[in-house]
Parts: C-alpha cells; structure tokens; sequence
C-alpha cells in the first residue's frame, strides 16, 4: 500500500510485533524496519549497506550526480560537491534566508500594512514555501538572487542578476530562469514517469509545460556553464557567496585532474546543479510549511517560540543578524526545537532504500542476534515509524488525545527532556566506515537539547550517505522562523464557520470554541498528507491560515487554547 507509513505510524510493526520485519512479494524479499539499532549498523556500514542507487536511476536525467551513484565515483561527485557545504556559505545562506522570508511578509503585507494588522486568509501557504524555497535554491545552486512578485529591483543590480532574476523570460526563452526551474520541480514526477520524446508530443497542459521547462533550464544551464567558464579563464574573481555550479566550474576547469580529486565533466557540472536544486528544494519547502502550519495549531508552542526569539534578538533589525553568534544559541532554542520537531514528525523523507552489498551476504545484528542477510537484500529504513517508534523514545500518554504514547503529537518541549545516556552516540562515531565524507561534519541536533539515541532520529539520513545540505537546510529554516515569529503570529483560518464581524463579537468560550474546529480540520488535513517524492500534502488540500502582527491575534495570543 503506497504511504503506508505515514498512514499507519508505527502501527504495522506493533501488529507483527516487531520492529523489523521481511515483505515477500513475488518480485523481491525487503527488509523494513523501524529499530534505531538496525538503522544505525545500516547507515553507517556503507560498504555493507550500500544506498539503492536503482531507486534513483533516474534523476541522473541531467548527467550524473552525488545522489545518484555510488562506490568510487560516488566518492569523486561526494568530495567535489561537498566543497561548497562550509559554514562561510552557511552564513551567506542565512543572509539570503533573512533576505527571501522578508520578501514573504512584504508580499503577504503589501507596503501598506492593512489597519487591523493581519492579512486575509491565505490558501496558498504550501506554494508560497516553495517559492521562498526555490529563490534560495536559486542562489544556493547558481549564485542567483530571485525576487517576488511586486518586488522593485534595486537600480544598481547586477545586470546579470536582473536578466535571471525577472519574471520576464529573457529573449530567446519562453519562461524566466524562476519560472523554469519552478515548473521543472512540480512537473518532476511527469518528466521521471514518462519517456521524453513521448512527453514532446503529448497534447496535454502538464505535458507540454513539462517540456517547456525542460527545454528553458537545459537551455539556461547551457548559458550559466558557458558563462562561468568564460570566467573562469578570463580570470574574473570569484564572487563572494554561495554557487554551487561556479563553484563546480571553478574546481573543474581551473585546475588539473589529480588521482585524489578527479575533474567533473560539463554534464556531471549540469546534473549536480540540478540535483541540488531537487535534494533542496521540496524538502525545506515542506519543512518550514508543516512547521507554519503546526505552530497555528499550537498557540501554546508559538508563544514559547516568541518568547525564545524576543530574548534572543532583542527586538533587533533581521539585517545585523550575525551568523556566527547566533546560529548555536538559535539550535538551542525553541527555534531549533520546532525545526527538529517537525522532521521527527513530518520527515520529508519517509523511507531510505539501502541494498545489502551485491558481493557478499552480511550479519545484521537485531536485538543480540546475529543474523546473516544475502548478498543483493533490499532494505527499507522506514524513517517515519522509526521517528515515532516507542522503543526509542521517552515518551508518556499523549495530553491532548489520551493515546498511550504521545509521540505522535507535535511538542517541541520533548526537545528539552535530558538525555539519559551518551553511550550511543559515543560508541557509534567509533563504528562509523569511511573517512571524511565532506560537508557540515556536527550532529544534526544541538547538543544542548535532547539527544536521540542513534538511528532513531534520521530525517537526514546518517553516516557516510547523510544529506549534504544539512546544515544549509537547518540554517534557513531557522532564520525563517526567526524573521517571521519576531514581528509576527500565524492563526488558522476560521472563515468556513465565522466573518470577522461574528468573531469581533464573540467571548473567549465561543473563540475557543470556534478554533477548536479549525484546530480539527488542519490536523485532518495534515493527517492525509501523502509521500511523492517527499511528504507533502495532497493536491488541492492546504491549511488556510492569516499572518496578524504581534499585538493583533485574535486567536493564538493570550487564549489558552489546546
Ligand atoms: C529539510 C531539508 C532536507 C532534508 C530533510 C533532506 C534529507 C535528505 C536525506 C534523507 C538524504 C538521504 C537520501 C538517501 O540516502 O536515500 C539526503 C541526501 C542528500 N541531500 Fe538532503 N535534505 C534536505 C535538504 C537538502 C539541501 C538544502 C540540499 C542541498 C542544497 C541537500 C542535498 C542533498 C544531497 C546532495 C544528498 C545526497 C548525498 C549523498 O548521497 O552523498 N539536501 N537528504
């Protein structure tokens, strides 16, 4: 059954009484499990456990990448790429976060804040998440810095930036750079599923699109490669900031081939580029969306957010923001503590394939016994259960629903829980294989939250095959978060029962009352979120919510709502 796991949490492997279980089916025998211990061997054994690369075969449709391969020339893309992954480009990454979240408001807001100091109701949360994901991705990946609708371009920009980052397609395209890469990213399932000179000729609206998208950001990369190259030997100083692709151009063209450090090809340049703009796209889009749409159903949790972000930032400017003393203090905060939250519960990455390597049968080790698995086994981590799993959790009966556990209820508060034994971590990094894998080396969490035992909490994957973006991910996700909360509340919309005017009128009793239903409806809507791809919601389906300045809630300020 497709989204299984989301469905059924945890439920599959309390019905079979185990936490790791085989599903034979007449094509394949695959191995599933939830047990943190069993995940910890498999992803840290990468020569025992390699990723499934078959699985993935097909994103490789713009040349070969990081995600797609493995062995040796896994390690060549893994060393090239992860060069850009340091904390120099973090700290640029955030600025450009702060940069794009307040592209947001100012979109939400207009330059006139209306008179009440909220915004109407917002149906298109979901998308607007993408869009601030993607103008990241756009300048993560290329060095680029897009804009929003209705914002004014500054005069003195970069004319290269203004002829990629306008809504106008430049000549010779049909579709601005943002626009491509928009398309290219929803339509990523049709330009996976059906074969290209098929989809050419397709008479449909997602098929011709599809192609258009295509054929516009095959085209640009052309032009940014070509671009970047002629810099390169012309000798142009690298820019300061991140750019990924200029900086696979400069690490492929300015130097030689060396038996450590091999060179990318120019389609290898084009299928990492576009394999960031994937891995970093949906992912952070999707986190920071269920994180929104969680922090409007938890007034409560919002508060606390607040609070953390108005000790931490002094009510000061976003724009002197300063990376390097605040990215710990804002992990170790509620800040960080609804981030991981909302991986535990929403991973965008609900089940990671792996293989038991196809040379030689290997031993897994399940609760004290040793078993022998074949060569070529495939292996599901279901990193959803696992995330909920009770065996690796402290957890206690859930407050709101009375279920026996209440790991499945959103409570960044479980982030403040002490951490009962180091013990995992400590004898874990002593088993990890392999050497320097490259990118952000420190734990996914802050050490001064809670720590998860090992394997039990892995929306980024872990060892050797972790996310490469980790780190970027988590940074802007946090300021984010931080730019938002500190001038503003986000409340679900409650137009379906009530008008503003009915809901000036009511008492407390009947404004609980009133968003205790709207409280039902966005956990419902959560509740059918589906996994293609990644975990999101279904088409059509989205948790209408408003913006209100601080001071304006109508809802979520002082009521004490559950
Ligand atoms: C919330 C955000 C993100 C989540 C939850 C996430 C999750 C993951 C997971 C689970 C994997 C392992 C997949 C597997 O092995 O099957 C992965 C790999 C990867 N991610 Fe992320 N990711 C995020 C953001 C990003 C960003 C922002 C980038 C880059 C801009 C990125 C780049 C990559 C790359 C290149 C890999 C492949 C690494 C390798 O195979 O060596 N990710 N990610």
């Amino acid at each position: 059954m497709p989204n299984w796991e989301y469905l059924t949490r945890t439920e599959e492997f309390e019905r079979l009484g185990s936490d790791t279980f085989h599903l034979i089916t007449p094509g394949a025998v695959t191995l599933f499990s939830c047990d943190a211990e069993v995940i910890h061997q498999v992803t840290t054994r990468r020569d025992a456990f390699a990723k499934d690369t078959t699985q993935y075969g097909l994103l490789a449709m713009f040349g070969q990448n990081v995600l797609v391969t493995d062995g040796a020339v896994w390690k060549m893309h893994r060393k090239t790429t992860s060069a850009s992954f340091n904390e120099k480009n973090a700290a640029h990454t955030f600025a450009e976060a702060i940069y794009q979240t307040r592209g947001l408001m100012a979109m939400y807001f207009g330059d006139n804040e209306s008179a009440s100091g909220s915004t109407g109701t917002i149906n298109t949360i979901e998308e607007d998440t993408r869009s601030w994901a993607l103008n990241i991705i756009g300048y993560v990946g290329f060095g680029l810095r897009l804009f929003w609708p209705g914002q004014k371009l500054p005069e003195d920009l970069d004319p290269r930036i203004a002829k990629y980052g306008s809504f106008e397609p430049p000549p010779g395209y049909t579709m601005s750079f943002g626009q491509s890469l928009a398309v290219l990213l929803e339509r990523l399932v049709a330009l996976l599923a059906i074969p290209w000179p098929l989809l050419k000729i397709l008479p449909f609206h997602f098929a011709k699109e599809a192609w258009s998208a295509k054929e516009n950001y095959l085209k640009y990369m052309d032009e940014f490669l070509k671009a970047k190259v002629d810099d390169v030997k012309t000798g142009v100083k690298e820019a300061e900031g991140m750019d990924i692709m200029g900086q696979l151009v400069r690490s492929s063209y300015a130097r030689k081939a060396t038996k450590d450090c091999a060179k990318l090809d120019d389609s290898e340049i084009i299928g990492n580029a576009f394999i960031m703009t994937v891995a970093g796209h949906e992912t952070t889009a999707n986190t920071l969306h269920f994180t929104l749409a969680e922090l409007a159903i938890n007034p409560a949790a919002q508060r606390a957010l607040q609070q953390d972000i108005d000790s931490l930032f002094k009510g000061s400017d976003p724009s002197t923001w300063n990376y390097e003393q605040l990215v710990n203090p804002m992990l170790a905060s509620y800040i960080g503590a609804c981030v991981n939250e909302t991986l535990r519960l929403m991973p965008p990455v609900t089940q990671m394939p792996k293989v038991v390597s196809r040379d030689s049968e290997q031993v897994l080790r399940i609760k004290d016994t040793q078993h022998v698995l074949p060569a070529g086994l495939m292996i599901s981590l279901v990193v959803l259960s696992a995330q909920r799993n009770p065996r690796s959790w402290p957890t206690k009966p859930s407050e709101r629903t009375g279920a026996p556990t209440d790991l499945d209820d959103f409570l960044p508060e479980r982030w403040y829980r002490a951490t009962k034994s180091q013990e995992n971590q400590e004898q874990a990094s002593e088993e990890d294989e392999g050497g320097d894998e490259g990118g952000y080396q420190g734990s996914n969490t802050s050490a001064s939250l809670y720590r998860p035992v090992r394997g039990s909490y892995i929306p980024f994957s872990d060892g050797p095959r972790s996310c490469l973006g980790r780190r970027i991910a988590m940074v802007e996700m946090i300021a984010a978060l931080a730019v938002i909360f500190q001038q503003y509340s986000v409340e679900l919309a409650v137009d379906n029962w009530a008008n503003d005017q009915e809901v000036e009128k009511m008492t407390d009793e009947e404004r609980r009352r009133l968003y205790a239903k709207a409280q039902e409806r966005a956990r419902a809507t959560i509740g059918k979120a589906t996994s293609i791809i990644t975990l999101k919601l279904n088409d059509g389906e989205h948790v209408p919510v408003r913006f209100v300045r601080r001071g304006c809630e109508r809802f979520v300020g002082d009521l004490e709502l559950s």
